[in-house]
């Protein structure tokens, strides 16, 4: 029997190791969509990879059925898997959602016209409403009477995505190191094909939040505190005293917002943060500071996992001094390999940190958070 096919933007770490291995578990051939030729190569000629897990033992499953297409050479490739898939999901970064946009409208194009299957389409980034962006520029690539034809044939369902997956230290193989625990939260309230690992919700705000203002929150803070004391690891800066206090700390201004915004238990939000710090100290991971610091000018947005929590914070009349300091933190990432990094010092030295905010983070120069930042700046940089 043919196997339902699947195919999957980015065959990089949360691709392969965590979104395409699922699909690929619940009996779907999953074809990668990438630009990196070695891994299109490889996922062709070995048509199988291991996941292996970030324990003492390494339990390692086998996905199988898996292949990959350059979406630069092949384009029309692109375009016939789009038209016979039933999800069409994307683990690529939210800045690249614009990129790949025009070609999935073009495939989409030739879907619509010829058959009435449904298509589900999941953006798996670290954005709030990354599906609904994904949409926008699809939508911007389409003519009105295609942009009729998605009803009842084309849905986008938001997603947040919890897996750590770190930096491979083999680039010559396809195998993935990946945590044990994840999280796959859909929303929707369709009656979609099942896919092993996915949670389907009614209302994704709580979830997304929660994930995004805990686990990410928290990561970005051992991260940038971790580079500023030239630690190396996730699981190493946190074994620092200092930084685990301040995790705690920012963790509990975030933790008061969530509460208060979503109603949850203040007892099983405590828990849920003490189960993330745990998967933080995970030993075999690896994971480096200068990773989960990534694209500081992204995770300085006012959406992102600092600000959001800092302003919300404030507009609930609650603490954010800590989340002023993770910022402050995130300001002073000067790793020069990462090119966010360097444009941020560069527009840190030319405007200054208040300008700065207003224009990465939308915080008006005279705001009390900026305030805040400006002074927990100048001590974290003594
Ligand atoms: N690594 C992790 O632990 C987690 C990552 N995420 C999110 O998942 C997304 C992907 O992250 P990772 O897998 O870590 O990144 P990655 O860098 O390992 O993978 C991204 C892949 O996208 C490909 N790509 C880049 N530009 C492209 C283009 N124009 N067309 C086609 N392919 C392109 C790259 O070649 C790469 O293979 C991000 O949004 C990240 O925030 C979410 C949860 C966990
Ligand atoms: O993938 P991003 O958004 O650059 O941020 C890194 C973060 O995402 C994760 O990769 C997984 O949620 C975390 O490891 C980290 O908090």
């Amino acid at each position: 029997m043919e196997l339902k096919k699947t195919v999957h933007f980015g065959a990089g770490n949360i691709g392969r190791g965590f979104i395409g291995a699922l699909f690929s578990e619940s009996g779907y051939h999953v074809t990668f969509v990438d630009i990196a030729d070695q891994i299109i190569n490889q996922l062709n000629e070995q048509k199988k990879y291991e996941v292996k897990l970030a324990t003492d033992k390494q339990e390692s499953t086998t996905i199988k059925n898996v292949s990959g297409v350059n979406n630069i050479t092949h384009e029309n490739e692109v375009v016939e898997l789009i038209e016979k898939a039933t999800y069409l999901t994307t683990a690529i970064g939210p800045n690249i959602l614009p990129r790949i946009a025009p070609l999935i409208a073009r495939g989409l194009t030739e879907r619509v016209y010829q058959a009435d299957d449904k298509l589900y389409i999941i953006a798996c980034e670290n954005q709030i409403n990354a599906t609904d962006i994904l949409k926008e520029h699809i939508m911007e690539n389409l003519d009105e009477d295609t942009k009729e034809r998605l009803d009842g044939r084309v849905y986008f369902f938001n997603s947040a995505v919890d897996r750590i997956v770190p930096i491979q230290e083999n680039n010559d193989t396809l195998d993935v190191l990946v945590e044990p625990y994840y999280e796959w939260v859909v929303e929707t309230t369709e009656n979609i094909p099942d896919v092993k690992g996915m949670t389907i919700v009614g209302e994704l705000a709580p979830f997304i939040e929660r994930k995004l203002f805990t686990v990410n929150t928290g990561h970005a803070v051992i991260a940038y505190l971790g580079y500023l004391n030239g630690k190396t690891t996730i699981d190493k800066t946190l074994a620092s005293e200092d930084i685990a206090i301040q995790v705690q700390e920012t963790l509990k201004e975030t933790g008061e917002y969530l509460v208060k915004q979503y109603g949850l238990s203040e007892n099983e939000h405590h828990k849920y943060i003490q189960k993330i710090i745990d998967r933080f100290k995970n030993p075999y991971l690896n994971d480096g500071v200068t990773r989960v610091g990534r694209a500081p000018i992204r995770k300085l947005g006012p959406e992102d996992r600092l600000v959001r929590p800092a302003t919300e914070a404030q507009k609930a009349g609650l603490a954010f001094t800590n989340l002023a300091k993770a910022i402050a933190a995130a300001l002073l990432f000067d790793y020069p390999e990462d090119e966010e990094a360097v444009k941020l010092q560069g527009m840190i030295r030319d405007k200054g940190i208040a300008k700065v905010l207003q224009e990465v983070s939308s915080l008006p120069e005279d705001s009390e958070i900026t305030k805040e930042v400006m002074k927990q700046y100048e001590i974290l940089k003594r």
